[in-house]
């Protein structure tokens, strides 16, 4: 695969940084999003997932650094860019007092691009009555209506910060079916962050994992599970320390068996093992969801010691 050249990338950061007060929220961050696909961003809480967005769509400065949205600087977007771009966040900001059919009538004024089909594709997965106020739907109806909305708008890049949070299964897999359907249909370019791995896991095409303001992933989910093995080792004794473990991620004694969780480790780790006083060993792969939590896991805060 070629690289993408400059123009092809809907995000890219430069040495951006981005402290409150003491706090570095965002350390040194390069990053580049090619354009197409869906893109997942997970971190532990604090990562500084919503402080990118923040700086990406203009709502925030940087401390220091770059960083630009469609290949504008994010600190001069214009309101023909930003009609390029369509925002969701958990909040669902929508205003309570008006109705459905009027914020829809606004929306279609305003959105020259404006798409009924994929507005009346995605409202069809919930039952929101034209009359309604806004204040009168559920969680999961503002959801969904908040996304056809943006939808509609036919953005080049949708931007969603935790989108289906508080939302059931049922209205969770109908958010999720409208943002494949948008992006199978090559309408955009999806940036998504989300503390649920099965999600991630089933719409994204690369998953970035942000550490305390540094990028510590950007590959295929896959290729990331790849790199974090189970293995169980039955050690008659205390078994390695743990500072001796290559690649650990995480340790547990179940049942007189060592449960190891390992990022980057072959065979050799058999042989490790082996060496360490292992009468047997077994590998096997791992769910998205543990090798991600296990990763973070690793270097997540724990509280100090009384
Ligand atoms: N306005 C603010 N003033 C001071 N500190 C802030 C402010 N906003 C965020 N922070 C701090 O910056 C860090 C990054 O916060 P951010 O909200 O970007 O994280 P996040 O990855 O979105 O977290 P979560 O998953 O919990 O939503 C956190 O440690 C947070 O406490």
């Amino acid at each position: 695969m070629t690289e993408p050249t400059p123009s092809e990338y809907v995000i890219q950061t430069e040495a951006l940084c981005k402290r409150y007060g003491a706090k570095l929220a965002l350390d040194h961050l390069d990053l580049r999003i090619a354009s197409g696909r869906i893109h997942a961003i997970v971190g532990a809480n604090g990562a500084g997932k919503s402080t990118l967005f923040r700086i990406l769509l203009g709502f925030l400065p940087p401390s220091s650094g770059r960083a630009s949205i469609l290949g504008r600087d994010s600190q001069h977007l214009t309101p023909t860019d930003r009609g390029r771009i369509g925002f969701v966040n958990e909040e669902h900001t929508l205003p309570n007092w008006m109705r459905v059919a009027a914020v829809t009538a606004m929306q279609r004024h305003h959105y020259p691009r404006w798409d009924q089909r994929a507005f009346d594709e995605v409202i069809g997965h919930y039952h929101v009555l034209p009359e309604q106020k806004v204040g009168q739907l559920s969680r999961g109806e503002r959801a969904g209506f908040n996304l056809a909305l943006t939808l509609a708008q036919r953005p080049e890049l949708l931007v969603l910060d935790e989108p289906t949070l508080g939302l059931d299964v049922v209205a969770k897999r109908a958010f999720l079916e409208s943002l494949l359907y948008s992006n199978a249909a090559g309408q955009c370019t999806v940036i998504y962050c989300s503390h649920q791995m099965e999600e991630v896991e089933r719409v994204a095409d690369n998953l970035i994992i942000l550490e305390r303001g540094h990028l510590m992933n950007m590959s295929a989910p896959d290729d990331f599970c790849a790199r974090v093995m189970h293995w169980v080792a039955d050690i008659p004794f205390a078994g390695p320390a743990p500072a001796s473990v290559p690649g650990l991620l995480q340790v547990q004694r179940i049942d007189g068996l060592h449960h190891y969780l390992v990022l980057d480790q072959d065979e050799d780790f058999a042989d490790f093992l082996k060496a360490s006083g292992a009468r047997s060993v077994q590998s096997m792969p791992v769910s998205l969801d543990r090798a991600v939590n296990g990763f973070l896991a690793k270097n997540h805060a724990v509280p100090a010691a009384a």
